[in-house]
């Protein structure tokens, strides 16, 4: 893995380690893990491939932190999903550990594995899965029918989580009489109610048009505001990852290119390739105004400050409608610096 670069952006989210991994390959294709654990065998792709072999994942290492958004990144085929399966050993790694709560799942017992997963793991996938047969309260409880929980707790503990999705009114419904975004919402609430800990989402909302997409990024927002799940979000769309994520991994070719916050990856990527990855992205809408202030604000007008952590975007017409520099205050509402006008001219035409 290469190094993140910079110091990491964590605000004042929770720093223990929920779910890592560590030294973790995946290599599809007979013998693979004895081919690999021979001695002096150093694992090119020209060399896997002379053995008939495919590596979707090489010696990532990653830490997801208990409470925040860690989104997953890459182009098709770089190892995404297959990462996603290592983590929740819905599929074994060929070498490597995979830490939930420091213990390293691999070891586990098959039997508390899949108590593992349905108690404390759950995911939403980007085709719904919803069973057609089944209304959406029957759907929603489903998992709970799978663990074994009687049917009144499992019912009303459904129409909760339909509830804190907003389709209350919909529990009779069958998944055919829903559009696309109900229907997601139907899944997002069927991997809730086993209040699982970490939340695996599989590009959850790619088949959706923007708008639905859009009011479904801010529906997971506040999902997690109110349930400080740990998630595990991948996705294709950069624009996507700005929106949500606390830190973005970006993977190419089964190798964790970095890691960061979606503003550090803008401002500071690690190699050409991220560089290129995120070239299209707004700048305006990633970078903050701690990033480009200055930390004296003698002379800055006192009046309207603006906040540190709002991004350029939310800020950028006070600033430049401002006579001077416009002073930032933290969310205690102290000094903490001032922002000029070209600095904010220089975050929304990089290249003048
Ligand atoms: N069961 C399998 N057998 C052999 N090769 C596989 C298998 N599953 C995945 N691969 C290969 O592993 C690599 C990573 O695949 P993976 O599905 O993890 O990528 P991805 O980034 O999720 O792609 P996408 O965005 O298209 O879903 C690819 O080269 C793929 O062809």
């Amino acid at each position: 893995m290469r190094a993140s670069a910079g110091p990491e952006n964590t605000g004042d989210r929770p720093q223990s380690t929920k779910l890592a991994c560590r030294g973790l390959w995946k290599v599809y294709g007979s013998n693979a893990a004895r081919i690999l654990q021979q001695r002096n065998f150093t694992p090119t792709s020209e060399l896997l491939q002379s053995h008939g072999l495919v590596a979707a994942l090489r010696d990532v290492s990653v830490d997801i932190r208990e409470g925040e958004i860690f989104v997953i990144m890459g182009l098709s085929g770089s190892g995404k999903s297959t990462l996603v399966r290592c983590l929740s050993l819905l599929i074994e790694p060929t070498a490597g550990q995979v830490l939930f709560e420091n213990r390293d799942l691999v070891t586990v017992p098959e039997k508390e594995l899949i108590w593992l997963r349905r108690h404390k793991m759950s995911m939403v996938f980007q085709h719904f899965a919803l069973l057609p047969h089944l209304t959406v309260l029957q759907n929603v409880a489903f998992p709970l029918e799978i663990q074994g929980i009687g049917q009144p707790t499992r019912e009303s503990r459904a129409a909760e989580m339909i509830e804190l999705v907003g389709l209350k009114g919909r529990e009779g419904n069958y998944p055919r009489e829903l559009s696309g975004g109900q229907r997601q919402r139907v899944g997002i609430a069927r991997s809730l109610t086993t209040e699982p800990e970490v939340w695996f989402l599989d590009e959850p909302f790619s088949a959706l048009d923007p708008l639905i997409r859009r009011e479904l990024q801010n529906e997971l927002l506040r999902l997690q505001r109110i349930l400080r799940k740990t998630v595990i979000f991948i996705t294709h769309d950069f624009d996507e990852a700005v929106r949500i994520a606390d830190r973005v991994a970006i993977l190419k070719d089964g190798i964790v290119e970095q890691i960061g916050s979606p503003e550090q990856l803008v401002l500071s990527p690690a190699t050409d390739y991220i560089a290129e990855f995120t070239r299209h992205v707004s700048r305006a809408k990633v970078v903050t105004v701690a990033a480009i202030m200055q930390r004296d604000w003698q002379g800055a007008s006192a009046a309207n400050p603006v906040k540190s952590n709002c991004r350029i975007e939310t800020v950028a017409r006070q600033v430049l409608d401002s006579e001077g520099a416009t002073r930032v205050v933290d969310d205690a509402g102290r000094v903490v610096g001032a922002v000029s006008r070209d600095a904010v001219l220089s975050v929304l035409f990089p290249e003048s």
